[in-house]
């Protein structure tokens, strides 16, 4: 669930300035440097937003601005303009631009812009599974063929399903991969943010409004619910609802109709609901933080997305995946992982999860400057404490052996603190709190040499 911007300007320091911004803000960015090259984006792809400059070499953003009040109206546009040029701005301004930024570009005001632009914008933020991209799950350990057979089996049914799993285990992705597998997949897949909705837009966003219902609505709003209609809509960080808003969103799901905001009469829908949360969602009911009646609707069926440190045999798989898929999009030959490389992969716990394998691996592969990735590349993050990284990545060794798993972390604190006292025995065994003889003791019974 990404937003998109255009962004068109013929200097490309100015396009990069705004691409990296808006990265990282999160937006995807396509780039044109002309008019015609803007064209050919906007008869490509959909976009939430753009920005554009005054002067093309074939063209002006006025061009742009009246193409869109014509094709592209759900598109707000902002123009940029040459420093202390307010004509300009204005001109843009009455023709229908939403906002207007002065060269040399500010950065904050740019902000500014691109979130009013988020605001603004009409195209629902709807995921690649709309354009019928394929959508896969790399990995083929026996956590995620089982995952696999389970979305297949859910795919086929309109049962609403919860998806629980730490950050970047895929759940998105998961719940792209249900709809797209499903009936409803030549309909829409909206998927929304909860946690990122404003309170008091809430609403009209769920449920659309109609022009003049209040101060700002100044056209007719579809809303999430109306824009999914025959498909389906994905509830991301469903616990972040507030407590009004769950009770709306259960009357909405059991009557299967909206009323949007200014409108007199309820309307149809048919919407399949899958949601997520990273949120253990039955703790939030015990904590009265989650109604437990919308909790039994959506959570008929569970999937759990597991984290990549119980599946490091998925990592090489994954980085292949991740690299070649570079190469693709950016047009440039595939690199490899040095074997070193791919091994400091899979020992590091990956506490982000794929999301941030993916990261690292975008990193290197821009940083790299041979065909092979090395460690430095990498450039893992080394906060983490030896033993707390074995720990984080053993969980799964309490998995009906207690024992192993306990001594696994006696073991590694006992090496800690060995190590930490250059091996001197009886600093150590001050260091843990134990006699000298119950060190001596362990050390024979965990083999510690
Ligand atoms: N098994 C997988 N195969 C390929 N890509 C994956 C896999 N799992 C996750 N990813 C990728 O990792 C990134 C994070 O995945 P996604 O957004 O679905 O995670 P999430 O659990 O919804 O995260 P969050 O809770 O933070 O929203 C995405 O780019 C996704 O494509």
């Amino acid at each position: 669930m990404t937003y998109k911007a255009l962004i068109i300007d013929d200097e490309p320091d100015i396009r990069d300035l705004i691409q990296i911004t808006l990265e990282r803000m999160e937006i995807d960015c396509a780039c044109a440097a002309d008019f015609s090259e803007a064209i050919a984006l906007l008869e490509q792809q959909e976009f939430h937003f753009c920005l554009t400059d005054m002067k093309l070499p074939d063209g002006n953003g006025m061009d742009l601005i009246a193409l869109a009040q014509k094709k592209y109206k759900k598109m707000p546009i902002a123009m940029i303009t040459a420093f202390g040029n307010m004509e300009t701005a204005v001109a843009a301004l009455k023709s229908g631009a939403f906002d207007f930024i002065a060269k040399p570009i500010d950065l904050t005001r740019l902000r500014e812009v691109v979130t009013a632009a988020l605001k603004l914008t009409e195209v629902p933020l709807a995921t690649d599974a709309n354009k019928n991209n394929v959508v896969r799950l790399i990995g083929d350990s026996k956590v995620m063929v089982k995952l696999n057979n389970q979305i297949e089996k859910v795919a086929r049914t309109q049962a609403p399903i919860f998806i629980h799993g730490p950050s970047g285990t895929g759940k998105e992705l998961v719940s792209q991969l249900i709809h797209s597998l499903g009936a409803r997949r030549d309909k829409p897949f909206i998927a929304v943010n909860c946690g990122a909705i404003p309170r008091d837009l809430m609403e009209s966003e769920f449920f659309g409004h109609m022009k003049g219902s209040f101060t700002g609505a100044s056209s007719d709003k579809l809303g999430f619910f109306r824009a999914a209609d025959g498909g389906t809509l994905f509830l991301d960080e469903v616990s972040e609802l507030p407590i009004e808003m769950q009770a709306k969103l259960l009357r909405v799901i059991q009557e299967q109709t909206v009323r949007p905001v200014g409108h007199e009469q309820e309307l149809p829908i048919n919407v399949r609901i899958l949601s997520a949360s990273h949120r253990d969602l039955h703790q939030r009911v015990e904590e009265e933080l989650f109604r437990q009646d919308l909790y039994f609707r959506l959570n008929v069926i569970t999937i759990e997305t597991p984290p990549l440190a119980q599946r490091p045999d998925d990592i090489p798989m994954l980085a292949e995946h991740f690299l070649n898929k570079y190469a693709k999009d950016w047009q440039m030959p595939a690199l490899q992982l040095a074997p070193e490389t791919l091994t400091a992969l899979c020992e590091y716990s990956f506490p982000g999860n794929v999301r941030e394998l993916e990261n690292i691996l975008q990193r290197a592969f821009t940083m790299s400057e041979n065909d092979v990735i090395s460690i430095e590349d990498l450039n893992l993050p080394n906060h983490q404490s030896q033993p707390a990284r074995a720990i984080e990545s053993s969980t799964n060794m309490a998995d009906g052996n207690l024992e192993a798993y306990i001594e696994n972390i006696e073991r590694l604190a006992i090496n800690e603190a060995l190590e930490a006292t250059r091996w001197n025995k009886t600093a150590a065994a001050e260091k843990l709190g134990i006699s000298f003889r119950a060190l001596r003791y362990r050390c024979k019974k965990l083999n510690i040499e």
